[in-house]
């Protein structure tokens, strides 16, 4: 099995957690894609009624095109599951999200949901995070200077760029720091120091955020309850 069946294949399993009457937040990436088209075909064979809340434009047409219903995040109270992909998670079901570029939004409704269920296929899964370069929103204001500091403080930053070298710019406009750590041996430690630089958004580690992940397998999808 290829990486791509396996994204479907968790995908596909996911899809099967949303219940009738949910408010389910809806992933972004490649395999939140195949979560999606599952839920619309689910949406369209058995009637299911639901209201999805998208993390990014991109899911939002998809869900849309498929006949999801569709709501703001500031427009319900909560949501009841939020199924999104990751970049890299470790033994601890802490995680790097962002290399959509989508990572704010995400955490914003993932921060509001009941329960998150993440879908990986098995190339994700590592022992330590970082050889995943951490993706860091920040303001484009000064941005310099948050690379600076970077630089100071022994990290390889760099600013995503498009196709035409221009700094990629975020569904709020503001710019992605890629930042190459290599081993991120106290996650919760680097999150804090991030998150206190003026000028960072959010940055694109997911701690203690997840409630259940479902890793592809070429067997079969594996389920861990997080019971920690
Ligand atoms: O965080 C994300 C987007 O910001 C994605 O969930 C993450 O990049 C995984 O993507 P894919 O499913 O395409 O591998």
């Amino acid at each position: 099995m290829n990486q791509i069946e396996l994204k479907k294949q968790v995908g596909e399993r996911a899809a099967q957690y949303v219940e009738d009457g949910m408010i389910v937040g809806l992933g972004t990436g490649s395999t939140a894609e195949f979560f999606v088209a599952a839920l619309g075909e689910r949406v369209k064979n058995e009637g299911l009624n639901i209201v999805g809340v998208p993390t990014s434009d991109r899911t939002r047409n998809q869900a849309t095109a498929l006949g999801i219903k569709i709501k703001n995040i500031d427009d319900v109270d909560y949501i009841d599951l939020t199924v999104d992909g990751a970049d890299e998670v470790d033994e601890n079901f802490q995680g790097i999200k962002g290399g959509g570029a989508a990572h704010l939004w995400e955490k914003i409704v993932s921060s509001n949901s009941k329960r998150n269920i993440w879908i990986v296929d098995n190339s994700k899964m590592v022992k330590t995070l970082g050889a995943f370069p951490l993706p860091i929103e920040v303001i484009p204001f000064g941005s310099k200077h948050v690379v600076d500091k970077l630089i100071a403080a022994g990290y390889k930053p760099k600013i995503r760029r498009d196709e035409n070298g221009n700094p990629k710019l975020t569904h709020f406009h503001n710019y992605i720091i890629d930042l190459q750590v290599d081993s991120i041996p106290d996650p919760k430690q680097l999150g804090t120091e991030l998150i206190n630089m003026v000028g960072v958004v959010e940055h694109g580690l997911f701690l203690d955020h997840v409630n259940t992940l479902i890793i592809g397998r070429p067997e079969g999808p594996q389920v861990i309850d997080n019971i920690r």
